[in-house]
């Protein structure tokens, strides 16, 4: 897709100062050009005013609460790159490809692009006026002493202006998802000080939110929590023993469901690919994804369960939870759970 031309208005806001900048109606207006919403959800607008003003922001918002456009209007109202960081490759090229069709210039480095593609990444990023708006990369990237100095030049010049941390509670060791490259991080704001940096997470008690805050160092961080009351989400659990055969009750439920996209998580490796030969062999169209697979293999999977000619992806937590779509299904099925032997069916619908 061709690369969308900046709002109209974006030189001239440029120009102007930094109240402006952070106008409601001016950041409106970047929303609806960009991505065609009529106006900002939930705690949306304070976090992009408190990012665009310089202040550090820690943002609880629920999944599909709309928390990635809190970095990406930041990244088409101000000059700069807007760094984020982002625990799964799956969800970072779901992002760029979804910012990529609306024409906006985003790009991640991971180990799934080829040395062509990075090479031409890098020589953007070296340029002194580098085109990308959004660059996703992993913790473990940042950690590397290489790229760190690519990020502190970047800096020097001026051209960062802001990291978003996406699944920040993965910092904390007091979190369910303690990863420890993301400990790491701790150190973004001694090398890149004054880039205003942004926490955002689905799941984080109190203890975690402060664990946050202080390891990443964040100053004054202005803390937006919004409501965990979602609507749009019904929860339904079935017993595995009440059933005749779970197998054939999950393909029924499929089928009826018409043509919606669906995700089943499941806890291991063997029992997605098990689950989904099952789903197949009863005229489902399916595919497993999980870390066992290569790369070409799970980049496949993906994009033909994106451009719907799979409706059923059945997946580790490796694929990430990616709700790209207005309507999605997802269900987890757990069938050799030790204490209870269910799997539970939940509907998500976007709002
Ligand atoms: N202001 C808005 N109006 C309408 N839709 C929006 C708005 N902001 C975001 N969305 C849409 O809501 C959906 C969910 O957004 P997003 O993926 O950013 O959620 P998230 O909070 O990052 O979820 P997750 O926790 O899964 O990462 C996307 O389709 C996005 O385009």
């Amino acid at each position: 897709m061709e690369k969308k031309s900046p709002l109209p208005l974006n030189n001239a806001i440029a120009n102007k100062k930094k109240e402006q900048l952070c106008s409601k109606e001016s950041l409106v207006k970047i929303l609806r050009w960009h991505f065609r919403y009529p106006d900002f959800r939930g705690m949306q607008l304070e976090a992009i005013q408190a990012v665009l003003s310089g202040r550090d922001c820690f943002c609880l918002m629920p999944t599909g609460g709309g928390k990635s456009m809190c970095y990406q209007i930041p990244a088409l109202a101000k000059t700069g790159i807007v760094l984020v960081v982002c625990p799964l490759i799956a969800l970072m090229e779901n992002q760029v490809m979804a910012l990529k069709e609306k024409g906006i210039a985003a790009e991640f480095l991971s180990s799934t692009k080829t040395a062509d593609a990075k090479n031409k990444i890098h020589e953007d990023l070296d340029s002194g006026k580098p085109s990308i708006r959004l660059l996703y990369v992993t913790p473990e990237l940042i950690a590397t002493p290489g790229f760190m100095s690519k990020l502190k030049k970047i800096y020097s010049r001026g051209l960062l202006s802001l990291i978003a941390i996406d699944e920040a509670h993965c910092i904390s060791s007091w979190g369910h998802d303690f990863r420890p490259s993301y400990r790491k991080l701790s150190t973004l704001r001694s090398h890149l000080p004054d880039v205003p940096i942004l926490a955002l997470t689905a799941t984080a008690v109190p203890k975690v939110q402060k664990d946050v805050v202080d390891s990443l160092q964040m100053q004054n961080a202005l803390m937006l929590k919004t409501s965990f009351n979602r609507p749009n989400i019904y929860y339904e659990v079935r017993y595995k023993d009440l059933l005749e055969d779970a197998y054939a009750d999950l393909s029924d439920t499929l089928k009826s469901m018409g043509d919606v996209c669906v995700i089943i998580y499941c806890l291991e490796r063997s029992m997605c690919d098990d689950l989904s030969a099952h789903l197949s062999q009863s005229g489902i169209s399916c595919a497993a994804y999980h870390a066992g697979l290569n790369n070409k293999m799970r980049t496949s999977v993906l994009d033909d369960w994106i451009s719907s000619k799979t409706k059923v992806v059945v997946a580790t937590v490796a694929f990430g939870y990616v709700f790209p779509f207005n309507f999605c299904i997802f269900l987890q099925f757990m069938l050799a759970l030790l204490v209870v032997d269910i799997y539970c069916i939940l509907y998500l619908k976007m709002l």
